[in-house]
């Protein structure tokens, strides 16, 4: 079967624990670390930067943190979360001046690059950039906050990102990111992603494990 990574959003985890809150969703079978950086401007809310990344590396944390960017510019603060321990890298395309520039910033240290597409993003903007895409990111809420509910008509925009993925031919991931829920995610795996964020029905959840463990059980139904 395909590998599908299961990326706990911190989002909705407690900020007062952050450490030992990403220990224990790691813990409890997670794949990937998703860190939603929030500029209040971009999008309005404002959250965590390079330092908090730097932090969790120093604090033991090996697995691979996925920095989510919601900030306007994009570029200045690349290199700063590269030298945090960034794995993956990706910004949304409407808010880089020179979106080829910023993916080959993210690249050229060997960091995974991709774009995130706003629910009303068309997806036309990685035509051109797909040789240097690692991920393609599909909001599923509009950028911001936790806690809201998926936007139903994202299932056919994953459709149209899947098919696009595998007409070029190249290893893309395809994430989901926003309302991923143990009870959409069988339908939203069948829509073609392959990388899920969650971060209120996981750290909402009284058991981490729990809600990872159907998670996989229902990512598999739909993977058969
Ligand atoms: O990027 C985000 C919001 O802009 C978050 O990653 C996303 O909302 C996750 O939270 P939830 O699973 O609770 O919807
Ligand atoms: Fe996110």
């Amino acid at each position: 079967m395909k590998d599908f990574l299961i990326a706990p959003s911190i989002l909705s985890a407690d900020f007062a624990r952050l450490g030992e809150e990403v220990e224990n969703v790691l813990a409890a079978g997670a794949d990937v670390v998703h860190f939603d950086v929030m500029d209040n401007h971009y999008v309005p809310n404002l959250t965590i930067g390079p330092m908090v990344c730097k932090a969790l590396r120093n604090h033991g944390i090996n697995a691979p943190i996925d920095v989510h960017l919601m900030v306007k510019p994009v570029d200045r603060l690349i290199g700063d979360f590269i030298e945090a321990g960034a794995s993956y890298i990706t910004f949304h395309p409407e808010a880089s001046e020179h979106i080829d520039r910023s993916l080959q910033l993210i690249k050229s240290a060997g960091c995974k690059a991709g774009l995130v597409f706003n629910p009303a993003t068309p997806l036309h903007y990685m035509d051109y950039v797909m040789d240097k895409l690692d991920v393609v990111l599909l909001m599923s809420v509009n950028p911001g906050f936790g806690g809201q509910s998926f936007i139903p008509a994202t299932l056919d925009k994953l459709r149209e990102a899947r098919a696009k993925i595998d007409a070029s031919g190249l290893d893309i991931r395809l994430e989901i990111d926003g309302g991923v829920k143990a009870d959409n995610i069988r339908e939203i795996t069948a829509a073609g992603a392959d990388m899920f964020v969650a971060g209120s029905a996981i750290f909402n959840a009284p058991d981490y494990k729990t809600v990872i463990d159907q998670m996989r059980a229902e990512i598999a139904a739909a993977a058969k």
